[in-house]
């Protein structure tokens, strides 16, 4: 388990002090994916590095796998270093060594094993990481996804209980950044090992962690698992984070096509509804139509994603009558309500 406690982290900057962390208070169990997400200067880099003593807290703890790690020096620090992994957005990895190099040189620092067995253990980590035939190729001779294989298996050679992951996928092309999110989701199920996720993006947020919490200015503004914070996102800054993820258009287009909705049609409501698990597979809409016959309904977007607890899905529809009879669109927002499905009113001319 991974917990901070009543943490604060104040640099001294050239302007006088930042205050990169205020007052957080984290727990994060073991076994599981953990994302954090922030804008640039939210201060992730600094609460992920504290996990493993790169940094320390100005006030408060952090206690990992029992100890403070704040409080380590010398021989224990590192024992306790070797069982937190990292993984970096530009890979780190040692340019003039080849792959199994790579991988092989944590054990070589930590003295683990001999010879043999340390080759053994390479063997069976560019295994796990897909990367048998590259042993003896070199970081330049491979691609981007292929390089954070390296890191990954470099990053697991001492058996980590913890993986950190600072924004690992952020230099990836969109496919790549899906096989290597898949690779660590592996890993964390065969393993068992925490693993800690600093991003800016809530795809990967999305994809491979069970919970998230949401780090701005130095603050964690809303936490909890990820697909209920995708339902009933609280803040206005998790809100901008989910609609990243679930809007399939860019929010410029989705704005456009409101815009001349509400033009053609002045009266029009339009309603962002989310559904989550098997609510997507029920006839709700068609039976909201059935019940509400003097309503028209157009779909501006939709789309659906898989989360590690299930399917969220969105669907962007503008509600308009014939005859203004308003009462009918109240109805069939009531129905959607009562059938579950989150509704949010976007839009409504006035
Ligand atoms: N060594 C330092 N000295 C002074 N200020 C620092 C130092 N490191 C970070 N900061 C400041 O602390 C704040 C948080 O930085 P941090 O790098 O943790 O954020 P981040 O969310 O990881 O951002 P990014 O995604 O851009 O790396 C920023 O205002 C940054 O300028």
């Amino acid at each position: 388990m991974i917990r901070f406690k009543d943490v604060s982290k104040t640099y001294d900057g050239k302007e006088g002090p930042v205050k990169a962390i205020k007052d957080v208070n984290l727990t994060i169990p073991d076994g599981k994916i953990y994302g954090i997400v922030g804008y640039s200067g939210a201060g992730k880099s600094t609460l992920i590095r504290m996990i493993n003593g790169l940094e320390t807290p100005t006030t408060g703890s952090v206690t990992v796998n029992g100890q403070e790690i704040s409080q380590l020096k010398g021989e224990a620090l590192r024992e306790a270093r070797l069982k937190i992994g990292m993984i970096f957005q530009h890979f780190d990895l040692l340019w003039s060594r080849t792959v199994q190099e790579n991988v092989k040189f944590p054990l070589e620092i930590s003295k683990k094993g001999n010879k043999a067995e340390r080759q053994q253990k390479a063997e069976e980590l560019i295994k796990l990481v897909g990367l048998q035939g590259k042993e003896n190729a070199y970081p330049s001779e491979l691609s981007g996804g292929q390089k954070q294989r390296v890191g990954i298996a470099r990053a697991l050679a001492n058996d980590p209980k913890i993986l950190l992951s600072d924004e690992a996928t952020s230099a990836l092309d969109p496919k790549t950044t899906d096989e290597v999110l898949d690779l660590l989701v592996d890993i964390n199920r065969r393993l068992g090992l925490t693993i800690v996720v600093i991003t800016h993006e809530m795809h990967v947020i999305r994809k491979i962690c069970d919970h998230v919490a949401v780090l701005d200015a130095g603050t964690i503004v809303e936490e909890g698992p990820v697909l209920d914070v995708f339902k009933h996102p609280q803040q206005a800054i998790t809100k901008r984070f989910v609609n990243q993820e679930t809007s399939t258009g860019s929010a410029d287009d989705t704005q456009v096509v409101v815009k001349q909705l509400l033009e053609s049609h002045p009266d029009g409501v339009i309603v962002k509804l989310t559904f989550h698990g098997d609510q997507a597979k029920l006839p709700i809409v068609s039976e909201m139509l059935r019940q509400f016959p003097e309503t028209n309904m157009s779909i501006i977007e939709g789309n659906i994603h898989q989360t590690q607890e299930g399917s969220i899905g969105s669907l962007y529809i503008q509600l308009t009558v014939d005859n203004d009879n308003q009462d009918q669109i109240k109805g069939a927002l009531d129905y959607l309500k009562t059938m579950r499905v989150e509704t949010e009113v976007i839009n409504r001319e006035q």
